[in-house]
């Protein structure tokens, strides 16, 4: 039986996100955040579903704390909601949103489950949208400003801090194609949204430098291995824009300080490209500890001449998925390992998230038996150990998610936990995937 054992310190966790499992929307003076209002504007969300409630993990966060315990896990990664912080985004610090976050992080490290905290998983606080948001380079400021609290708060205790989750998200679902909060449809406006993330990204780098804390600080992309849909050279060409769009955009800035060329290009000519400066660029591209890496499935390209800005469309092959309709593609995470191994110096990587959604149902023994999942996480990692195993810097995987929960646009209707959450009850029911992965744990490796 062939066994993938992972390297002796390798980091296992799981990961969540504030919104997406809190609930207690408006409860001990959370401000409202842009998903609140989104989610309240119909047809925006699957069935109208929202966060108001979600998994109530506000009020129930020690018993899942103690599912994690009985499961072993070690690590967890969570994001911090910033408008209970600072409920106008900035100023006025409520104490009871504080406490919240005090209580849980201190449950976790009584419990031996080291918090690694996202500081923006996407839940602006509407308070700064109204100024423009991302949009406006002054929210640049008040990130910092929330920062340095949280670092000031939790610098001694969270060892990994996460700037940003996937600026391309908030910048083109939530600016570009309007899917996600805010709702913007303006490909100039994201570009900028994008730049400005990461201008608050290097700040927040830089001012974690200067607190001289003991811990890891990075960032997490979204990121996907792109392949033409044929060898035709107008395939390729569309294959390799959107892999500047989606990745080297991103890839390029924060690692080498500077924005692709081609796709530099490309956006003057389309008019979309957002100002910066040298000095911004600097400031981006100050030294992280690790890259985080989202990677759920590849990206299949063909040359599509109506397609704005980029010419290229993404294409549906026929081959199995998740309930996301996401291609089931494990060698794609391989793909990505290695090229930004070779490619960006060899920097040390944690995956931050890495899952998959399908039906889930409670069979008649009260289980969820879910070997989709098992083999979706089990043929990812294969992938992850074979890129290891040729040098890669890989120090961790954080599965995505440790509860079902509130999925942005589609709402309640995607599971992507290995814990199952009744809605209706707020019943939990650890899934067999849990219990699977409880052992990859405990073993430090893959068994066939
Ligand atoms: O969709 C699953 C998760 C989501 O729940 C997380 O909050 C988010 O960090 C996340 N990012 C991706 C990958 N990127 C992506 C692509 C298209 C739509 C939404 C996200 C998947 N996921």
């Amino acid at each position: 039986m062939q066994k993938y054992t992972f390297p002796k310190d390798f980091i296992w966790g799981v990961a969540t996100a504030a919104y997406q499992i809190e609930g207690a929307h408006n409860v001990d003076g959370k401000g409202e955040n842009i998903w609140d209002r989104f989610t309240s504007i119909p047809g925006n969300i699957y069935k109208n579903h929202n966060g108001n409630v979600a998994c109530n993990h506000y009020n129930l966060y020690e018993k899942d704390i103690e599912i994690m315990e009985e499961l072993g896990i070690k690590n967890y990664r969570l994001s911090i909601s910033w408008a209970r912080i600072f409920p106008k985004g900035y100023g006025e610090i409520n104490q009871k949103g504080l406490d919240y976050y005090k209580r849980l992080i201190n449950t976790l490290i009584s419990k031996g489950i080291k918090p690694a905290v996202t500081l923006y998983h996407w839940d602006l606080p509407q308070h700064l949208q109204d100024m423009g948001g991302w949009a406006n380079r002054k929210v640049i400021d008040y990130f910092v400003e929330y920062a340095e609290l949280m670092f000031k708060e939790f610098g001694d205790v969270v060892p990994i801090w996460i700037t940003h989750n996937e600026p391309w998200v908030v910048s083109i679902l939530g600016h570009a194609w309007g899917v996600h909060a805010p709702g913007i449809k303006d490909y100039k406006t994201a570009l900028q949204v994008a730049h400005n993330i990461l201008l608050s990204h290097g700040k927040v780098v830089k001012l974690y430098r200067s607190m001289n804390l003991k811990g890891k600080i990075g960032i997490t992309l979204n990121l996907s291995s792109t392949h033409p849909l044929t060898d035709d050279e107008k395939d390729v060409r569309a294959a390799e824009v959107y892999d500047g769009f989606l990745n080297r955009w991103f890839l390029d800035a924060v690692l080498k300080g500077t924005y692709p060329e081609d796709m530099v290009k490309l956006y003057r000519e389309q008019n979309i490209l957002p100002e910066y400066t040298d000095e911004d660029m600097s400031i981006i591209s100050e030294k992280i500890d690790f890259l985080g890496i989202n990677y759920y499935t590849r990206s299949v390209l063909k040359y599509d001449e109506n397609a704005y800005p980029l010419k290229a469309s993404l294409v549906d092959l026929e081959n199995p998925k998740t309930d996301m309709g996401w291609e089931i593609y494990p060698q794609g995470l391989y793909e990505l390992l290695t090229n930004i191994h070779h490619n960006y110096g060899g920097v040390d990587i944690l995956i931050t998230e890495n899952g998959a959604a399908f039906n889930d149902i409670v069979n008649y023994k009260g289980k969820v038996v879910d070997d989709y999942r098992i083999d979706y996480l089990y043929r990812h990692l294969r992938e992850a150990h074979r890129a290891i195993s040729e040098g890669v810097n890989l120090r961790g995987y954080y599965l995505w998610s440790f509860l079902d929960n509130f999925e942005w646009a589609e709402g309640y209707a995607k599971r992507f936990g290995i814990v199952f959450v009744d809605y209706k009850t707020q019943q939990r029911i650890v899934k067999e995937s849990a219990y699977w992965y409880s052992n990859v744990i405990k073993n430090n490796s893959l068994c066939e």
